[in-house]
C-alpha cells in the first residue's frame, strides 16, 4: 500500500527529541566525562502546506537541530518527523526534490564557479526539464536582479547578490516547502525589502510553504501570520505575533530627538525611559499604533528628529518569561 503523501499537514513533528553525547574535561580529572546534551525535547507542532512560520528562539535554543532533522541530516534520538508523510532521515532522496534549504551563513554554491555554472549543476543533479529550468531562472534573476551577476564567481559576489543566489539555487527544482536560517543577515535595509517581497510572491503565486528562522522581527513582521517560539528544545510559544507580543507585553520605542533640552516628554499612551540632553526614548506597547504618540509629541514638543526601534526577539522571548507564560 503507498502512503498518501498530500492529504495531512504538510510538516508534522510529534514528540521529537535530539540529545548529542559529548565528552568534556572536567578540571583535576585526568579523564573526559561524558554528559547528555538535550537539544531537542518533547517538540510537537505541524504546518499545513502554504503557510508562512517563523520559528524563533535564542541561541542555542534548539531552532538549527530541528531543521537538521527536518532535512534529514540529523536523525532524532525519539519521537516522530514526517514531511509529506516522509521520515527525512530514511527517504532524503526523495524529500530533497520537494524542500529547498537556504542557510544565511553558509552557502550551497560551488564558490568558484560561476553562479550560472552552479545553477546548471543543480538542474542535473535534479533532474529539472530543460523548459522548467529555463522558466525559472529567468523569473527568479528577474525578481532578485541577478542578471549581472550570472557569470561571476561565487566568491565575488556581495552577500546580498550570494543570498539572492543561493535562494535561486534552493528554488530551481519547485520544492514545496523551504526552510530560511537568517535569509537577511548582513544585509541593507533595501535589499532587506527585494528579498521579503520576493519570498511573499512565491508564497501567493505558488503557494510555496515558509520556515523562517530569524533575530530579526521585522522579517517576521513582513512575511509570517504565525509564530513558533522554541527555548531550551520546545515550544514554548505557537500563534500570531501579535498575540506573542500581547503575552509578552513587549514594547517598542520612540527615539525623540528635541530641538532643545526638555523635560520628560509627557503624552498619553507612552512613557519615557531614558534622557540624554535632547534626545529622549519612549516605550509604548508593541501592539498599538505610534502615530497618535508622534502626533502628540509634534504638537507640543519642537522635534528635530524621530525614529521607532523595534525590539529585539530576544526581548520579546525575555519578556514572555518575566511575565511567567
Ligand atoms: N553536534 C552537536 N554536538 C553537541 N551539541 C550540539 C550539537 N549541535 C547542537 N548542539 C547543542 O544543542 C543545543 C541546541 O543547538 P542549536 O544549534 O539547535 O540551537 P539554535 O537555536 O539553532 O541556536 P543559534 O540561534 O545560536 O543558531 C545547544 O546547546 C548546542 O550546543
Amino acid at each position: 500500500m503507498t502512503a498518501d503523501h498530500t492529504s495531512g499537514p504538510l510538516i508534522d513533528v510529534r514528540d521529537l527529541e535530539r540529545t548529542f553525547d559529548v565528552r568534556r574535561r572536567v578540571e583535576g580529572r585526568r579523564r573526559r566525562t561524558r554528559e547528555q546534551v538535550v537539544a531537542v525535547h518533547d517538540l510537537t507542532f505541524s504546518v499545513d502546506g502554504g503557510e508562512m512560520v517563523g520559528y524563533i528562539g535564542p541561541n542555542g535554543a534548539g531552532k538549527s537541530t530541528t531543521i537538521k532533522m527536518l532535512t534529514g541530516i540529523l536523525v532524532p534520538t525519539g519521537g516522530e518527523v514526517r514531511v509529506r508523510g516522509l521520515d527525512p532521515s530514511r527517504q532524503r532522496v526523495e524529500l530533497a526534490r520537494r524542500i529547498g534549504v537556504v542557510f544565511g551563513q553558509r552557502s550551497t554554491l560551488w564558490w568558484d564557479l560561476p553562479l550560472r555554472d552552479s545553477f546548471d549543476l543543480l538542474q542535473k543533479m535534479y533532474r529539472i526539464s530543460p523548459a522548467r529550468y529555463r522558466e525559472n531562472l529567468d523569473r527568479f534573476v528577474d525578481l532578485l536582479d541577478l542578471g549581472a551577476q550570472l557569470d561571476t564567481p561565487v566568491r565575488q559576489l556581495s552577500l546580498g547578490q550570494r543570498m539572492r543566489g543561493d535562494i535561486t539555487a534552493a528554488l530551481l527544482h519547485d520544492p514545496e516547502v523551504i526552510y530560511l536560517d537568517e535569509p537577511t543577515i548582513g544585509l541593507d535595509v533595501v535589499s532587506k525589502g527585494r528579498l521579503r517581497e520576493f519570498l511573499r510572491a512565491l508564497n501567493r503565486e505558488r503557494g510555496t510553504t515558509l520556515l523562517l528562522t530569524t533575530h530579526d522581527l521585522q522579517d517576521i513582521e513582513a512575511l509570517c501570520d504565525r509564530v513558533i517560539v522554541i527555548d531550551h528544545g520546545t515550544s514554548v510559544y505557537d500563534g500570531t505575533l501579535a498575540g506573542l507580543h500581547a503575552q509578552g507585553g513587549s514594547t517598542r520605542t520612540l527615539v525623540v530627538d528635541l530641538v532643545d533640552e526638555a523635560p520628560p516628554i509627557d503624552v498619553p499612551g507612552a512613557e519615557v525611559r531614558k534622557v540624554e540632553g535632547p534626545r529622549q526614548w519612549l516605550s509604548f506597547p508593541s501592539d498599538a499604533s505610534a502615530a497618535p504618540i508622534v502626533a502628540a509629541v509634534a504638537a507640543s514638543y519642537a522635534v528635530a528628529d524621530l525614529s521607532i526601534q523595534e525590539p529585539d526577539i530576544e526581548d520579546v522571548i525575555r519578556d514572555l518569561y518575566s511575565r511567567g507564560a
